[in-house]
């Protein structure tokens, strides 16, 4: 059996960080005097990185768009300084990651999250060992649903059949648009009903991702 680039989304595929990611925005929306967003609203808001979650969230609140780089620097900071504090794995990630690993694929990450909270993340919850490669929204010029993140990743690591794992519309694009193959996680932030998200992989539980891993390898082989 080949070995595989799996790539990994980060926000709603191997974590629910959506808890952390409210604090930080509720925590700038408090200083500006604002009741803070639930969670259904965040999640909604979540996808297309941090700068654009600021943005859904100055929107919904009527806050003067021109602030929008301060306090995105703010809610950045507020979320730096809690990343892990609510935040946990999705049940069976680290199991999935070790037995992927031990297989001998090549584990990565590409997340529209800033790439300095989706390191100190990866090192908090202990998994950072599993990755060989991290590109955040802010790592490259462009962020998903460019597919040029992912392309980047995928260069990096050599050659060999890949997979992109991840949990919403932006990713399944990407994926689209990069000609990776994807495997959607259906527990995640997605906004839509599952047959409308392009994919050739889907699973809600991740104690049988090594299993669809191993398949996906056997379909790229016949095909
Ligand atoms: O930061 C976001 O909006 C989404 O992050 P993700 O790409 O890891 O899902
Ligand atoms: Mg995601």
């Amino acid at each position: 059996m080949p070995m595989a680039i799996v790539v990994f989304d980060l926000d709603g595929t191997l974590i629910d960080s959506a808890p952390d990611i409210r604090a930080a925005a509720n925590k700038m929306l408090c200083e500006q005097g604002i009741a803070g967003l639930d969670l259904p609203t965040i999640i909604s808001f979540i996808g297309n990185g941090l700068p654009k979650l600021v943005e859904r969230v100055m929107q919904r609140t009527g806050l003067d768009m021109s602030r929008h780089s301060e306090l995105t620097a703010v809610t950045l900071a507020h979320y730096n300084a809690a990343t892990t504090d609510l935040t946990r794995p999705y049940p069976g990630v680290v199991q999935a990651l070790e037995a992927l690993s031990a297989a001998g694929h090549v584990l990565a990450m590409c997340t529209n999250k800033p790439e300095e909270p989706a390191r100190s993340i990866l090192r908090d919850l202990r998994i950072e060992r599993f990755f060989n490669g991290v590109v955040g929204g802010d790592t490259l010029a462009v962020k998903k649903p460019d597919p040029e993140p992912l392309l980047h990743i995928i260069r990096h690591l050599g050659e060999g059949p890949a997979l992109y794992v991840g949990d919403s519309e932006v990713d399944a694009e990407t994926a689209v648009r990069a000609g990776v193959r994807f495997a959607l996680f259906t527990e995640g932030y997605r906004k839509s009903p599952v047959e409308a998200i392009p994919h050739q992989h889907q699973f809600s539980d991740f104690t049988t991702l090594p299993g669809l891993v191993e398949r996906a390898l056997r379909e790229e082989q016949t095909c």
